[in-house]
């Protein structure tokens, strides 16, 4: 990883600027735009023909059978089961708390406010499975939807060329999903967005995914609803003299394997952690079996900066906005009140980040690119939506009639001002 040393705040910020403006790519936007209008053109017969150049598999149905998910889930090792309804477990309890409720009041006699939360009709869920299966996925994206009340759930993910990844159907089987189409990449989103033969348009498409899906996603929103920016991983990790090099390089080891573009960063005040950290991670990179993959992404986005003070270090990571933020600092838990962006926070040297990735509860559906100022972790409260209504009596009415008709003729609006008067009269 570059240490980066002996630059100002100033140089530095504009320095991560830049690199997170990298993570949008001109070429990648402009392949995208020709895969979605092709979709849109031509349906199941450009996703089968993207499935064979993208994926190297012939399809004669994209549909997954339930007789194929009912299967997997017997042939699946029976302690993999466990862990993942161990892991549903805990993500239902983590989201049951984000649903929203309906409510009304009566600020007087005669008017009632009120917003009656619904669950959306159609929803999209991508799973990703490029260069790995990702049953986790399908769990953080399906529950909190089940929980919300979606009704209809239509979940996508890379074709396979031994067919769909047993766990992945498994963990579908326990979220309670059984719409499983063998689609990925930008043309997976295309299809959710504008529907096919074979695939139903949604009105919102959730879930992670890599450069291509992420940049689809943003393509057709405004067509569907999405839930945010979530392509290739990231982890920003605040780490002091009290860290174990050790930890701190596995951990952003841990999100470097996920994907060439992975961004991996370590912002500390401490030079003789930044070495050791630097010397860790070019051990430890050697003896994973992704290390192509990860060696590729720290050699591109893995980068440790050394500032003077931890005030410096959070002020940083602000700009940052990782998708995931490690504090590896004595009392991790005293400096959450300054943290201002990032998608997931993760406290202390045993909060290790693979934990919220697998089975804690919080949602590993994260904002990435620095989105993270803007975007929230995917929750209940994405599948719902809000609808707020007005009841007046005729007395109620009367007492606001002139100061509505006022406004609207001080807006010109001489039309709304008559809607209010009829009915004096
Ligand atoms: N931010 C989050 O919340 C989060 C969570 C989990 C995973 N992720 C990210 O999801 C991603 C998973 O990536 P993946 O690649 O394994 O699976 P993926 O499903 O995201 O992408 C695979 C698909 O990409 C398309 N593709 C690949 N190369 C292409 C090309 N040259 N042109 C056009 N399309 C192409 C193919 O259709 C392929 O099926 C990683 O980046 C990982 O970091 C992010
Ligand atoms: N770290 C990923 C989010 O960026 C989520 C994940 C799934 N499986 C393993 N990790
Ligand atoms: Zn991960």
């Amino acid at each position: 990883m570059q240490i980066i040393k002996n630059e100002s705040i100033n140089q530095i910020k504009a320095r991560i600027r830049q690199q997170t403006l990298k993570t949008v790519d001109p070429q990648v936007e402009n392949r995208v735009a020709d895969i979605i209008a092709t979709v849109r053109e031509k349906g199941d017969v450009a996703l089968k023909s993207y499935a064979k150049a993208f994926d190297d598999v012939s399809l004669d149905v994209l549909k997954v059978s339930s007789s194929q998910i009912n299967q997997a889930m017997k042939s699946v090792d029976p302690e993999v089961i466990a862990a993942l309804e161990k892991a549903a477990a805990n993500i239902r309890s983590f989201h049951q708390l984000e649903l929203q409720t309906s409510f009304e009041d009566s600020p007087r006699p005669g008017v009632l406010r009120g917003t009656k939360v619904t669950a959306l009709s159609a929803v999209g869920i991508y799973v990703p499975g490029g260069t790995a299966a990702y049953p986790s996925s399908v769990l953080m994206n399906a529950l909190p939807a089940k929980i919300a009340g979606v009704k209809n759930i239509i979940m996508v993910t890379p074709p396979q060329k031994d067919g769909t990844n047993p766990v992945v159907l498994a963990a579908a089987k326990i979220a309670g999903i059984d719409s499983i189409y063998q689609v990925g990449g930008a043309q997976a989103i295309a299809a959710l967005a504008y529907g096919t033969e074979s695939i139903p348009k949604v009105d919102k498409i959730t879930g992670p995914g890599n450069a291509y899906v992420a940049t689809a996603k943003r393509a057709v929103y405004g067509q569907v609803a999405i839930d945010m920016i979530a392509g290739p991983s990231e982890i920003g990790i605040l780490a002091d003299d009290s860290a174990r090099p050790q930890d701190v390089a596995a951990d952003l080891l841990s999100q470097a394997e996920h994907d060439v573009n992975a961004r991996a960063i370590l912002i500390t005040n401490s030079e003789k952690l930044a070495q050791a950290v630097s010397d860790e991670v070019d051990k430890q990179l050697l003896t994973l079996p992704r290390v192509d993959i990860a060696r590729a992404a720290v050699d591109s986005n893995g980068f440790i900066y050394l500032v003077d003070t931890v005030d410096d270090m959070i002020d940083l990571m602000n700009v940052v906005a990782p998708e995931h933020l490690e504090i590896q600092l004595e009392n991790a838990y005293d400096y959450l009140a300054k943290i201002q962006n990032a998608g997931s926070v993760f406290l202390g040297k045993y909060a290790s980040e693979p934990l919220g990735d697998y089975l804690a509860g919080p949602n590993h559906i994260l904002p990435t690119g620095g989105t993270a100022r803007f975007s929230s972790a995917l929750g209940v409260w994405d599948f719902q939506k809000r609808i707020q209504y007005l009841d007046y009596s005729q007395a109620a009415l009367s007492d606001d009639a002139s100061d509505v008709a006022a406004l609207a003729r001080e807006e010109g609006l001489e039309a709304h001002a008559r809607a209010i008067e009829v009915r004096q009269s």
